[in-house]
């Protein structure tokens, strides 16, 4: 049966399949996410006599399954019903969505399905703008804001720039930008800091998380600032390239971090065994983007479904098989 990806690959146009499969420079950090995690092994415990429970409790809410969905842009370039589909899927499996700003359904509209959403925020150069859609997604009952600090400009992405991919078509567009008929272009501010972080705790009652860390004294700056929660994240190998493997990287944050608040992880989770790997590295879950996008362009709602389907097969073999207490100590390098 083919992969899903494989699916996906054969039905979009060839510049959409690569926007949502490339990253950035010689895409070194995107193929090194998976890697990383192919170069771990596990030592199972035995009859430690615990069965596995997968539902975790996160500031922003609670989940069925410890896999949240990433937030990634555009989902509309992959099916037709857009994020409408992927939040559909994600209540009906009971878990967290992770809403992009970059959502080509409004915020609004997401939320009427009733899923938990997060909201993620590229902050705005206008402060003021950026407040107004902080408002709108705390209005629609977006349980925590997730400010993605990766990226104060743009990764450069060779795919991208080969096939002149650059904007959504005519038709799409990132709604959760829209005032009236005016639709305002991302930017990406170099400026931000942590003073942003400081300001948008101040107009939001949401949970703060932090997107992006991968240095463990960000980490501490970042709970020092309020976050609420860390996520490990080298943006899927999308913004520079050469960055270490999220998954080599979470140790020494989740030491930095302690048990202050949850850290989670994403980049390169294919598998329910990545998942167990992760945890016991000290994740309290972790996100997928691409498994989700490449589901969605497939079957859609269905599709999305069907991949949190599996993580959550996989996950709850793989806890049960690795056994209790999962710690570092079930993990070995090889
Ligand atoms: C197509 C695509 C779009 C993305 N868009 C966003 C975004 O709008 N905001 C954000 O914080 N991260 C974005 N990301 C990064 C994901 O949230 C996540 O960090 C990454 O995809 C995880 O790696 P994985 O795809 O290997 O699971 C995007 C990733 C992809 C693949
Ligand atoms: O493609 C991405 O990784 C991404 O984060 C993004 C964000 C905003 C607009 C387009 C893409």
């Amino acid at each position: 049966m083919p992969s899903y990806e494989a699916i996906a690959r054969q039905r979009l146009p060839k510049a959409h399949y690569d926007y949502f499969a490339g990253g950035a420079g010689d895409e070194s950090a995107v193929h090194e996410n998976e890697a990383a995690f192919a170069r771990l092994r596990l030592a199972p415990r035995v009859l430690g006599g615990v069965a596995p429970d997968l539902a975790v409790t996160l500031p922003g809410g609670r989940a069925s399954l410890p896999v949240l969905v990433a937030p990634t842009a555009f989902h509309r370039l992959a099916h037709p019903d857009g994020e409408l589909a992927t939040a559909r899927a994600a209540a009906a499996e009971d878990t967290v969505m992770i809403v992009s700003m970059a959502s080509t359904i409004p915020i609004e509209a997401i939320a009427e399905t009733g899923a938990t959403l997060w909201f993620q925020l590229y902050v705005q150069p206008d402060m003021a703008f950026t407040e107004r859609v902080v408002g709108r997604a705390e209005k629609a009952g977006c349980r925590a804001l997730v400010v993605t600090a990766d990226s104060p400009v743009f990764g450069i992405r060779p795919r991208d720039l080969h096939n002149g991919f650059r904007d959504l078509p005519e038709g799409l567009a990132c709604e959760n930008l829209r005032e009236g008929d005016v639709v305002r272009p991302i930017e990406f501010s170099p400026e931000i800091s942590w003073a942003h972080l400081d300001r948008l705790r101040e107009v939001t009652d949401m949970p703060l998380v932090v997107k992006g860390v991968t240095h463990p004294d960000d980490a501490r700056t970042a709970v020092g600032h309020g976050a609420a929660m860390v996520m490990v994240s080298n943006h899927g190998g999308r913004q520079l390239d050469r960055v270490a493997a999220a998954i080599d990287l979470l140790p020494e944050i989740a030491d930095a971090v302690g048990a202050a608040v949850p850290v989670t992880v994403d980049g390169g989770v294919r598998r329910g065994t990545d998942v167990v790997t992760a945890l016991a590295l000290g994740a309290r879950a972790v996100l997928v983007g691409r498994p989700i996008i490449w589901g969605l362009a497939a079957e859609g709602e269905r599709g999305v479904r069907e991949v949190l389907r599996r993580f959550r097969a996989e996950t709850e073999v793989a806890m049960a098989l690795v056994g209790a207490p999962l710690d570092r100590s079930v993990v070995r390098r090889c």
